[in-house]
């Protein structure tokens, strides 16, 4: 370790020791050795770094001087059960920023939980029970991922705050002096001797119901009145205000539908006529860099040669981002290349309603029938799934299609792996849960739209999105956007394999794209697993992965960030083994989607018993 951290650690065991660490023999803890090295006590090192602090049972009796201990960057452990320390827990404890288990129970510990423990986004297990900490519970619905909460026998209160409950397991904050309901949330999931103990608290599933809300006090009600004359004057000048607002509208409907009269009537003249989307010029990757607004551009929208009736644009669903659309408020907004793939572009597209802003993909030369086309659209728009970006609205004409989706800032799978630099922490563990995630969504996709046939077709890391919402749970984009799945890598004997000679040709397509989506899936595993690029520049990743395996340095395969973040090799093996099933050149002999899912949730369910021995 660094003499930084070192001289930190030392630092921080003299507090705990209350100064007195003269007398405990041969722990080390002296900034002159080094943790790992010269084995201190109660510490375990991944490398040179210390990754575990275990001392409980210690007979520690001073305070935790968090400033202290997080300068250790890369601690995932702390262990300090059943020992006599004192003292607040300071906001200094978000600085662990890899803390995955904080074991703090059987202390003395008083004063307020800090609220920055929110900020320990990697925490999965915190037991704080048999202390004396008071006051409101820190705001944990941003631990995502988190298994354990155990805060029995404290003196909090106030009433219980939400978590996130997709991977909690455990909860406990009974013996505290909490009150109000007890949301249903955690009623579904726990029961009554998670709550015990605590007077104030109402609701299922305890026994004791709640009270009916109290109707409010004559005075309230005399108060009421009071403000009712005020309340009508308001209601009036907000009523004035609607009719304003409405008779503005009718006008600019009566103006739009002259201009549309206009330009059909200069359709039925010319042969063609042209829509241009305001973009910048394509200069590279990011757009950002080179914004150039009301460039009239070569990317243009094209009605069909007849021109005779325009495709109309069609909004699926009642998402509010894009009620009542039109085209042309689409095709007016500036919009900004971000990309331009094999089988189109996609544009972020600023719509004048505040804060909206959409991808618009578009995809040219597509040969597919406008009613084949809809179909698929509306079939595709019919099965939901929470990790598979809907499609908000469409536009189709013979020459193109758009297809409009709500944007997602976070960027994607592609950019978290490769363009994120240090600043974001992508461990094993998020790693997992993300090919846990996809791999569910596209099981669920496959099995819905068997009977169609249709797969993903393009399913790449790009195609992975970051949701907006504060987990960035990945989310599948594009599902069902190219008929035909076209993948490189999918070896032209294959559909030779797949040919059973009973199959009709139909049957063998659609099995072809399915089984390309595993391919695509095994794919993505192995960007996840080694961090590397596939099919860089000359670079065929699942190619390079096979001649490693085959020499049998499967290690060296892995991301160093994996290693170094002392992520399970085993586990990682494992994994890797489903991603060269998926792999595999002879498209039959892979697993579908569903029995990879299954496998790549056994080996999470591994990692999180393993993650429960840890200690
Ligand atoms: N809804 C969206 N919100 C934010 N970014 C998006 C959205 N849809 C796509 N992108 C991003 O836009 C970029 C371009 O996407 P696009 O799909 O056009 O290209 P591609 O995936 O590289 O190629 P292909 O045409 O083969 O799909 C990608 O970086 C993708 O992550």
């Amino acid at each position: 370790e660094t003499e930084e951290v070192r001289r930190a650690l030392e630092a921080f065991m003299e507090k705990l020791s209350s100064g007195d660490i003269r007398n405990r023999g041969n722990w080390g803890w002296n900034s002159a050795s080094d943790p790992c090295d010269d084995n201190w006590k109660g510490i375990e090192c991944v490398g040179d770094s210390v990754r575990k602090i275990r001392l409980k049972n210690s007979n520690l009796t001073g305070v935790l001087d968090a400033s202290l201990l997080c300068v250790t960057s890369s601690l995932f452990v702390l262990s300090l059960e059943n020992n006599n320390l004192s003292g607040e827990l300071s906001e200094e404890i978000s600085n662990c920023r890899r803390l995955r288990h904080l074991y703090l129970q059987e202390n003395n510990f008083s004063g307020k939980l800090p609220v920055t423990l929110s900020k320990l986004s990697s925490l999965k297990r915190i037991d704080v029970s048999n202390n004396k900490f008071l006051g409101q519970f820190p705001e944990m619905s941003r631990v995502t991922g988190l298994l354990t909460f155990r805060a029995q026998f404290n003196e909090l209160s106030g009433e219980v705050p939400s978590f996130d409950f997709s991977s909690l397991q455990e909860f406990n904050v009974s013996y505290n002096y909490l009150s109000g309901q007890i949301s249903p949330d955690f009623s579904k999931k726990f029961d009554a001797s998670s709550f015990f103990g605590n007077p104030a608290l109402c609701g299922l599933p305890l026994p004791n119901a709640c009270p009916n809300l109290p109707s409010p006090s004559p005075a309230i009600q005399q108060d009421h009145k009071g403000s009712s004359a005020k309340q009508y004057v308001i209601y009036t000048g907000y009523g004035i205000l609607c009719l304003i607002v409405f008779f503005l509208f009718a006008l600019r409907i009566v103006t739009i539908k002259k201009k549309k009269k206009a330009v059909q009537n200069k359709d039925k003249t010319s042969s063609s006529s042209t829509i241009s989307i305001t973009t910048s010029k394509y200069s590279g990757k990011s757009s950002e860099s080179s914004k150039i607004r009301g460039d009239r551009s070569e990317y243009s929208i094209i009605t069909s040669p007849e021109g005779a009736t325009a495709s109309p644009f069609m909004i699926l669903g009642n998402n509010q981002l894009i009620s009542e659309l039109s085209f042309e408020e689409l095709l007016s907004a500036p919009a900004d290349l971000i990309g331009r793939g094999k089988h189109g572009s996609t544009y972020k597209v600023t719509l004048s309603r505040e804060g909206v802003i959409v991808a618009v993909k578009r995809i040219k030369d597509w040969g597919i029938s406008r009613v084949e086309f809809e179909k698929r659209i509306q079939k595709i728009d019919q099965v939901k799934h929470g990790n598979v970006l809907p499609v908000l609205g469409y536009y189709c004409s013979k020459a193109e299609k758009l297809l409009v989706y709500e944007y997602q800032q976070n960027g994607s799978l592609f950019s978290l792996l490769h363009e994120s630099g240090k600043s974001e922490i992508f461990d094993w563990e998020r790693r997992l849960d993300m090919a846990a995630s996809i791999a569910d969504a596209l099981a669920f996709m496959h099995e819905r739209l068997d009977d169609e046939g249709i797969s993903h077709g393009n399913l790449k890391a790009s195609n992975i999105l970051l949701l907006n919402n504060s987990m960035n749970n990945p989310c599948i984009s594009e599902y069902g956007l190219i008929a035909v799945a076209n993948y490189d890598q999918v070896q032209s004997s294959e559909a030779e394999n797949v040919n059973d000679g009973n199959s009709s040709d139909r049957n063998i397509d659609s099995r072809n794209a399915f089984k390309a989506d595993i391919y695509g899936y095994g794919v993505i595993l192995l960007e996840l697993l080694t961090g590397k690029v596939v099919q860089n520049v000359g670079f065929d990743l699942a190619r390079w992965v096979h001649s490693v395996i085959r020499e049998e340095w499967t290690a060296e395969v892995f991301d160093q960030k994996l290693i170094a973040d002392g992520a399970s090799e085993k586990r990682m093996v494992n994994l890797l083994q489903v991603a060269l099933k998926c792999l595999d050149s002879f498209a039959d002999a892979r697993p579908n989607m569903r029995e990879v899912a299954i496998m790549i949730n056994c080996i999470k369910e591994d990692e999180a018993v393993s993650e429960g021995s840890d200690v």
